[in-house]
């Protein structure tokens, strides 16, 4: 029976796989428990034009399936073999680059590059181009430009003032009303005025300024103009994941009139190449996720690799961090299991067993407990065992005590979350965010990754990897449980869970419709923006690698719990299906 399998989200919570008939039920239930969803759903349809042959059985009906699809040759005929010509391009862009000496001409080169998803080739030469631009004003630079270079330089890590739009103020020191004629150029300053940090009121001005005028302006626009700027007020470029903004951009670019048709070709051949490249990534996943068994023996618990491997390409989209994703995937999945012991299934008695044996780390800790823990206990153990493992044979860094670090303070703040609930007790806004950021393993993924990258570690910067952990862990990991609350809350309250931050926020600032409670989230999760930028004003201890690291979790989090209002995708279904399965 072919397989010409679609997907359509039915409700909030569920999602069918509209298949022919004949597909036997267990297919079903497999589906149901993927889709059934604690947080969101991701599914998976193999579009069957992307294959070469049809096949036999419905393609996706468990991870042997998923892995039985990894392995078939995914290349279309006309994808064959594309290194030569990818080569060829990349070696004309890069002169390109080279010989571009005007600044605005080099910017603009930049950030298409960086748009499409291939700026990753190119990292030297941009960071030369970059440094070359003074971050002092050009006193004749246009409003377009300078926007630009600002969001340019600080996206990038470079030093730059915003007292570069002094200039476009008028005597009474606002933004000049001439500037609202430019429609581009109010656009580069919105774009540029979401990277404003706190303190820096001119970004804020600019903001509020730039988008007033773009709102009021877009019924009178031209066709593509008005598409850019709507899906810049829909969400700015400096909030996109660099993965899906590549996959749309490479479309929207095609449209454009004076598009380089050489960027647009290696666009797509190397976007199809990092499609590969995680589709094997996702393979070697879903094995040892299968391997490891854990849901086999635990069946309550979320059986989710493929949520998993989307957290980790928005979180780390280049390349050359494949075996990062594999790891800090596989902890992930662990969390999940770990979260869903202590949100569903274990007793309060259990959960204190359980928390006092990862507090000792030992394998015979693991002897008191009940059957169901044992396997989850000892898979949390090896695995974390088997980072250190390689991260000491890589790197020789011996770093059991940060790993087991997180893992025990994200444990007690799962407790901690038991014991409010069970004890009838309303923990204050402050507290449950704070322990939220924790539970959410935002604290554990970027350990992990800080030493899986291992960029700039230092015998400084390593200390400042346990509690209280940097004010850039918590600021990208309160907009994680900001965003998981927005996302789950009415689910996990139904569930009788713990009260979320909406409830707790509406509560504190007595207020009672749903909506402006939830209004007054998206407002936080802006000022915790200004705090994240903050960390690219600054620039502290830590090293650009894993400050990206953490802006890319922030903006992974509104991807995942935020897709039904994303009108190009509108699913994570498509995201999932657009990132990992279906060539350009
Ligand atoms: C990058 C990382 C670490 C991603 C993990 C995402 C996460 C918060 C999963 C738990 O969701 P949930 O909504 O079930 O959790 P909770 O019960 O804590 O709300
Ligand atoms: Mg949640």
């Amino acid at each position: 029976m072919a397989c010409t399998s679609n997907i359509s989200t039915l409700s909030k919570s569920w999602a069918v796989l509209d298949v022919p008939r004949g597909v036997p039920k267990a297919n079903r239930s497999w589906l149901s428990r993927q889709f059934n969803f604690k947080t969101s759903r991701i599914c998976m349809c193999m579009p069957s034009q992307t294959l070469t042959q049809p096949i036999a059985t419905p393609l996706i009906t468990d991870n042997d399936s998923l892995l039985k699809y990894l392995r078939q040759p995914l290349m279309l005929p006309h994808e064959v073999d594309d290194s030569t010509k990818r080569k060829e391009l990349l070696e004309r862009t890069r002169r390109e680059l080279r010989s571009t000496t005007e600044p605005l001409e080099a910017m603009k080169l930049i950030d298409t590059l960086q748009r499409l998803g291939i700026a990753y080739h190119f990292e030297d030469d941009m960071n030369v181009i970059l440094s070359s631009f003074s971050s002092d004003g050009q006193s004749d630079e246009d409003l377009f430009t300078a926007a630009l270079r600002f969001r340019l330089l600080r996206h990038n890590g470079h030093k730059i003032s915003p007292d570069i739009f002094q200039r476009f103020k008028d005597h009474n020191g606002k933004f000049k009303d001439s500037l609202k004629e430019d429609t581009l150029g109010m656009l580069s300053l919105y774009e540029a005025s979401h990277l404003g940090a706190n303190g820096e009121d001119i970004l804020l001005e600019a903001m509020e300024f730039s988008e007033a005028h773009l709102k009021k302006s877009l019924p009178k626009l031209e066709p593509l103009p008005a598409k850019q700027v709507s899906k810049a007020l829909e969400l700015p470029r400096h909030r996109r994941m660099a993965r899906l903004e590549a996959r749309r951009y490479i479309e929207e670019y095609s449209n454009e009139s004076g598009h380089n048709p050489d960027l647009l070709e290696l666009a797509k051949l190397d976007y199809n190449k990092v499609q590969s490249l995680h589709q094997m990534e996702l393979s070697e996943i879903t094995r040892w996720w299968k391997q490891l068994g854990l849901v086999d023996k635990l069946t309550f618990a979320r059986d989710r690799p493929l949520e998993c491997f989307l957290w980790t390409v928005g979180i780390l989209p280049e390349p050359k961090y494949s075996s990062c994703r594999i790891e800090l995937a596989k902890t992930i999945a662990i969390l999940l299991v770990i979260d869903d012991i202590f949100d569903t299934h274990g007793t309060v008695d259990e959960l204190v067993l359980f928390t006092n044996a990862i507090r000792r780390w030992d394998l015979e800790a693991m002897e008191e407990l009940p059957e169901y823990m044992k396997i989850c206990y000892m898979a949390l153990y090896n695995t974390t065992n088997e980072i250190c493992y390689k991260i000491l044979k890589e790197k020789g860094w011996s770093v059991l005590p940060y790993l087991k670090s997180t893992w025990i303070d994200m444990i007690e703040g799962f407790m901690m979350e038991a014991s409010w609930y069970s004890n009838g007790q309303i923990p204050n806004m402050e507290e449950y965010v704070e322990n939220g950021v924790t539970t959410a393993g935002a604290y554990m993924a970027l350990v992990h990754l800080f030493f899986l990258i291992g960029q700039g570690v230092t015998q400084d910067n390593v200390k400042l990897l346990m509690k209280p952990y940097p004010k850039l862990f918590s600021s990208s990991g309160r907009i994680l449980r900001l965003w998981d609350d927005l996302g789950t809350a009415k689910e996990e309250q139904e569930r009788g869970d713990l009260a979320s931050s909406i409830q707790l926020f509406m509560r504190e600032n007595n207020i009672t419709c749903d909506e402006e409670g939830r209004k007054r989230i998206l407002l936080l999760i802006d000022n915790l923006w200004k705090d994240l930028n903050w960390e690219l004003v600054s620039r502290n201890e830590l090293p650009l690698s894993i400050i990206k690291a953490a802006f890319n979790m922030a903006r992974a989090s509104q991807v995942v719990y935020q897709h039904e209002e994303d009108s190009y995708f509108s699913s994570v279904d498509n995201y999932v299906q657009a990132l990992f399965f279906t060539p350009i």
